[in-house]
């Protein structure tokens, strides 16, 4: 385990969109590296070692008219984090089908148990978005068929698409520690087929998949489905999360516009998760 310590800050946040992502997006220049979205704001983790006096104080400058972003810790804590995660980490189980837990968690009698060691990478399996779109793969047939998942985080989803005997997995993400969180649970789960790249769309260049998942968020997805859908075999299903209720307009007009055709939907707590087809 690594004794990295990390410094965790609160912020409050209103309204949640799309302050969230523009917070989040300015804390990442600032140099934090780990983001948890709460109800009313996010928490952000800096590595101590890089934390300076008034590293915070162009986050501030963000607040306008339109949405408020106020700073509520009221001292620092210091986190070995990755204790905190195994501390508070409970396994989640989707549909009796799929358990998502800690190695130290007891084996569940589910058909799919995938091991996940989290770190600083999202994808437990407890946020909605996580959930819904482990409902919908769970529904797929993926034997022998290529898939590529986008935004991969702990690999949680392409271990899942190789458990249920997808031929050919492709993991990327963006972030250098969910690349190597990926990696290690890869292996953890005896997937070695998942192929883990540091990176983002650029990577899709020349390649084609039967299945696509892409759990990102609503403005990294617009930017990016005319590429997933380049790559999109005939046939191929996309699926798409990471936004909310609200946002499904833009998103269906875009895969529309990219020749692709709305199939289901699944929502928690105003998150949803849609189906394409191409
Ligand atoms: C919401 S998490 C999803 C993680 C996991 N797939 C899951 O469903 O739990 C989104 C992930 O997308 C990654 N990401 C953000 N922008 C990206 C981009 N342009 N290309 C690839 N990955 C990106 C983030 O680093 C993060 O790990």
């Amino acid at each position: 385990m690594s004794n990295t310590i990390y410094l965790g800050y609160y912020f409050k946040v209103a309204p949640l969109q799309p302050a969230t992502e523009i917070l989040i997006a300015e804390l990442g220049y600032a140099g934090f590296e780990s983001f948890v979205e709460t109800e009313t704001g996010v928490t952000a983790y800096i590595q101590k070692e890089e934390w300076f006096e008034g590293i915070l104080e162009d986050i501030f400058v963000l607040s306008n008219d339109e949405f408020e972003i106020t700073y509520t810790f009221d001292e620092i804590e210091q986190v070995n984090w990755n204790s905190e995660w195994e501390k508070n980490f409970n396994p989640i189980i989707v549909d009796d089908l799929c358990s998502v837990r800690a190695p130290f968690h007891e084996k569940p009698n589910t058909k799919f148990d995938i091991i996940i060691e989290p770190k600083m990478s999202f994808g437990t399996g407890h946020h909605e978005t996580t959930h819904m779109m482990i409902q919908h793969l769970l529904k797929n047939d993926f034997q022998g068929k290529s898939v590529l998942d986008m935004g991969c985080g702990t690999g949680v989803l392409a271990i899942l698409a190789a458990m249920k005997g997808a031929a050919s997995i492709d993991a990327i993400d963006i972030d250098n520690w969910c690349y190597l969180n990926s990696v290690e649970n890869a292996e953890r789960n005896n997937t070695p087929h998942v192929q883990v790249f540091e990176g983002d769309a650029s990577l899709l260049t020349g390649k084609t998949y039967d299945v696509i998942i892409a759990n990102i968020n609503r403005n990294i997805l617009l930017q990016d489905i005319s590429v997933y859908a380049s790559c999109l075999n005939k046939n191929g299903i996309l699926y798409l999360s990471g936004f909310y209720n609200d946002d499904i307009p833009m998103i269906e007009e875009e895969c529309t516009k990219n020749g692709l055709v709305f199939q289901s939907k699944l929502e928690r707590n105003n998150w949803v998760a849609l189906q394409f087809k191409n």
